[in-house]
């Protein structure tokens, strides 16, 4: 005996229907859509799937206006660098010594052995998917990123490519000829300098250094890489501190990436949802970890109350502590030599009513 159920019959009729609607989709599709991305490398510094802070303008774009406004934001303050103009950002256009050079280097060394084996294991593919695409940033004459041999990356545009090699106009005019292996695709202009990394089309290493340079080169020294603030020291003053700009980011005036917007959001958020939180600064000796701190709890003691006892020892115990923990080292003048945990503690008003500073000794207010 054979039955029919009622739910295969509704399987059926919803696979009529998913049928038709693909057949539909089909016809409706445009031909000349741009090839997918690339498949960004993997890497273990992938960032977790969490909420970025409305405040933090994930894919924020920075045209050339809004460059300039931000740049505004800076410099009314007392900071600013130069102009947002097309011909800096040309200047800016070359990149540093990069991993992938030793990608590239590898590559070649391989070539030239005919395939001996290297003591070092070849590093993974970084352009699967990218040959497919070389055609479409000719037809539209889109920017790529080209790995000299000096090891720099540069801008330049593809002219033709066949067999593997590809024939590149770089910015400056000159024409190279180089293995498509040695191409990365470049983010369209309008991305130049985007607050937040996230908002990179193309989030390769050249496109992220370069729009970290681009920032830097005009004293935007942070950045976002989704909830992650990017610090970069700047070596000068570029006056993006004090009570004026800790006004603008408790009042929202700024929302550009700072460590104030991320003591904000921590203290914020701690008033909203009754939990601790906590900012964890790291980096490399000399990065600016000590200064950049110093931000964050200048604007955490503002918001709890400036003028308490509690707040002004805490001030002060900074002086204490580096006068017995720091050190001159090469990579730094006043280098501390020991890390620190620095508990505010808050009441239910956001007053602060006590403070804990663990070091290898213990400093208790
Ligand atoms: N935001 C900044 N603005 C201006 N100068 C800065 C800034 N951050 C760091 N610097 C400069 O860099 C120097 C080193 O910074 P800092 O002491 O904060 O580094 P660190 O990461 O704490 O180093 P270490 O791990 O060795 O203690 C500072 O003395 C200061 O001159």
């Amino acid at each position: 005996m054979i039955s029919v159920t009622p739910s295969l019959i509704v399987r059926s009729s919803l696979e009529e229907m998913l049928d038709s609607l693909q057949r539909k989709e089909e016809i409706k599709k445009p031909t000349d859509l741009p090839p997918a991305l690339p498949a960004r490398p993997a890497s273990k510094a992938r960032l977790p799937k969490r909420p970025v802070p409305a405040m933090f303008g994930v894919g924020d774009v920075v045209s050339p206006e809004a460059g300039d406004s931000r740049r505004q934001d800076f410099k009314g303050i007392g900071g600013g660098g130069g102009g947002f103009g097309r011909r800096k950002v040309l200047e800016t256009a070359v990149c540093g010594e990069s991993p992938y050079t030793m990608a590239a280097v590898h590559e070649r060394r391989l070539a030239e052995n005919g395939g001996a084996h290297l003591a070092t294991p070849p590093p993974p593919s970084l352009h699967s998917g990218w040959d497919n695409s070389i055609d479409y940033f000719i037809k539209k004459q889109l920017r790529v990123w080209c790995l000299l041999q000096n090891g720099q990356w540069e801008l330049g545009k593809i002219q033709s490519a066949a067999g593997g090699k590809a024939s590149v106009t770089l910015l400056d005019g000159t024409v190279v000829v180089m293995s498509t292996e040695e191409l990365l695709p470049a983010n369209m202009e309008i991305l130049d300098g985007v607050n937040n990394l996230v908002g990179l089309g193309y989030l390769n290493e050249p496109s992220v250094i370069c729009n970290l340079q681009y920032r830097y080169a005009r004293d935007v020294i942070y950045t976002m890489a989704g909830p992650v603030l990017l610090a970069i020291n700047p070596f000068k003053d570029v006056s993006i501190s004090g009570s004026d700009v800790i006004t603008a980011y408790r009042e929202k005036i700024l929302d550009s990436p700072h460590v104030y917007a991320v003591a904000d959001a921590a203290y914020s958020d701690m008033m909203r949802d009754g939990v601790n939180h906590s900012i964890i600064i790291s980096g490399e000796s000399g990065a600016g970890k000590s200064v950049t701190a110093k931000l964050a709890i200048e604007y955490l003691v503002g918001a709890g109350g400036e003028d308490s006892e509690i707040a002004s020892k805490i001030h002060q115990m900074g002086c204490i502590l580096e006068a017995f923990g720091n050190a001159k080292t090469s990579r730094n003048r006043n280098s501390s030599r020991f890390g620190k945990l620095i508990d505010i503690h808050y009441n239910a008003k956001g007053i602060i009513c006590g403070a804990y500073i663990h070091t290898r000794k213990h400093f208790c207010f």
